[in-house]
């Protein structure tokens, strides 16, 4: 039977080409790797038979989404330690280098991160204030991920070992995961991240409706179709599958974040503890990732809820329309959509923190003790269609003022990640109290730095080459 991509994939019963699309498949994309600690290189390829005779050769250091999933049962059964991520992606410019024509035609895919019409509509800075190893044309980008730097890159020497001098590294990120007190993932500005999630394998569902807190309110379940596409140029698209796969470096100035928080919080006249819920009304979420429409302080953190949605918040009196979690999945509150079609915006983030820094995230210090530079977030996210998920995220939602859509009000761009003009927005004074105030733009703290759009095949396809 052909791979149903209409829903989730069981993945513990997967018999017959679902069974084989999963022993074809890259990790990483349908769950999580483990990727604490990451390389990604971004290479140019000089030669195309020495660029296709490396990625055959990387081939054999790569597992598949079966031999990763394997692994994690292993490991929840008798603490076995897995094998390192190794992924692989090419980018349009990298496959036409290639020699390969009948790749993946996503249309943001073919135009590329770096193309005016991409800048223009998601408002990104010009390709010139990059890193310099973004400014260039990428062909491709590895990836290697473990639980452990010794683990991790003692296989990202391996792979350098097998680039032939005609391939370049012209840019190498290395990503850091970090841990709040309870050992829950953060992002730079102190917020539990990547907890809320569209999940595609049926386990992963059953897990979080049995083992958190539940998903009757708000189900994460996603089919398959919104992460999977047929790897048109593999030798059978009918069982090789992959993803496109967003890079975005996202530096943060912490300091600067850390200040509007402040300020925001000096603005509503917030004092003790209730300050805490400025930086929430910004991200939807206390730092402890309790979040702001369920509970009007933080302390809901175990397990971190994500079963909610804003349909008892329907006026933002608890959480802002703005706040970055409401803008980038209103859970059915959007109005533009109904909630089914909202709902396939949503993409799969596997982000890491880099950047090391000296203070705690979580620590009550003043803003001038937090970075301002040389931290932030390797921003990496699985699509099946860019333009209908982080495109439309970004562009049509984040940086769109407009967004929600609501009578009467102008919401005003995520303050997290939102670029263009920012004007003021509103806040309630008191959690779910009537009186609203409306403060300063919040600044913009989060600059992209370089990035592009990728394909990450099947194995299938990288040994045929
Ligand atoms: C430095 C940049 C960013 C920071 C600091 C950041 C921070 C966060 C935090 C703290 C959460 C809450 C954790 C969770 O619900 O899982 C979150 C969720 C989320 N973020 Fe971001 N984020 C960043 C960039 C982005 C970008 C570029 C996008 C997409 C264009 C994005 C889309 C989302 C989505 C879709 C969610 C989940 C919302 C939900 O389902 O409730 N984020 N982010
Ligand atoms: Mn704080």
């Amino acid at each position: 039977m052909s791979v149903d991509l209409s829903t989730t994939l069981s993945w513990t019963t997967a018999t017959g080409d679902a069974a084989t699309m999963l022993g074809e498949l890259q990790p990483n994309i349908l769950k999580a790797h483990v990727r604490d600690h990451l390389s990604a290189l971004f290479l140019a390829f000089g030669d195309a038979a020495e660029a296709r005779t490396f990625l055959v050769s990387l081939t054999g250091k790569m597992k598949s989404a079966k031999a990763h999933l394997d692994e994690v049962g292993a490991f929840k059964a008798e603490g076995a330690a897995g094998t390192p991520y190794v992924g692989a992606g090419l980018t349009a410019a990298g496959y036409r280098v290639l020699g390969v024509e009948n790749f993946p035609q996503d249309e943001a895919f073919l135009r590329g991160m770096a193309a005016a019409e991409t800048r223009r509509k998601l408002n990104d800075p010009p390709h010139s204030t990059f890193d310099p190893g973004y400014r260039g044309e990428i062909h491709a980008v590895v990836l290697v991920g473990d639980a452990t730097d010794k683990a991790m890159t003692a296989r990202r020497n391996e792979i350098l070992g097998l680039l032939p001098d005609s391939v370049t590294v012209l840019a190498e990120e290395t990503g850091l995961g970090r841990v709040n007190a309870r050992g829950e993932g953060i992002e730079h500005f102190g917020y539990v991240d990547g907890r809320s999630q569209p999940l595609f394998l049926t386990e992963d569902v059953d897990a979080e409706k049995n083992n958190t807190d539940g998903i009757n309110v708000w189900n994460p379940a996603a089919p398959l179709s919104q992460v999977l596409v047929p790897d048109t140029a593999a030798p059978d698209p009918g069982v090789h599958f992959g993803s496109y796969f967003v890079f975005r470096k996202l530096e943060q100035n912490v300091r600067r974040f850390k200040q509007a928080e402040a300020d925001l919080a000096d603005t509503l006249g917030l004092t003790g503890d209730d300050r805490e819920r400025a930086g929430a009304m910004l991200i939807g979420r206390f730092e402890d990732g309790t979040p702001l429409t369920t509970q009007r302080e933080d302390g809901a953190e175990s397990p971190v809820s994500n079963n909610f949605t804003y349909d008892s918040d329907r006026a933002a009196l608890k959480c802002p329309f703005q706040a970055h979690i409401r803008k980038t999945n209103p859970r059915g509150s959007g109005g533009a959509e109904e909630p089914a079609d909202e709902r396939l915006h949503l993409m799969a983030r596997r982000g890491v923190t880099y950047g090391e820094r000296p203070d705690d995230p979580n620590a009550d210090v003043p803003p001038a003790a937090r970075p301002s530079g040389g931290v932030g977030l390797l921003f990496m996210a699985f699509n099946s269609v860019l333009g209908n998920q982080f495109e439309f995220t970004q562009a049509i939602w984040a940086d769109n003022p407009g967004f929600p859509i609501v009578e009467g009000v102008t919401p005003g761009l995520d303050p997290v990640i939102g670029q263009g003009t920012r004007g003021p927005s509103d806040y309630t004074v008191d959690w779910g109290g009537s009186a609203q105030r409306t403060a300063d733009p919040v600044p913009q703290s989060v600059t992209l730095r370089g990035g592009d759009y990728f394909f990450m095949p099947s194995l299938a396809f990288l040994r045929s080459l």
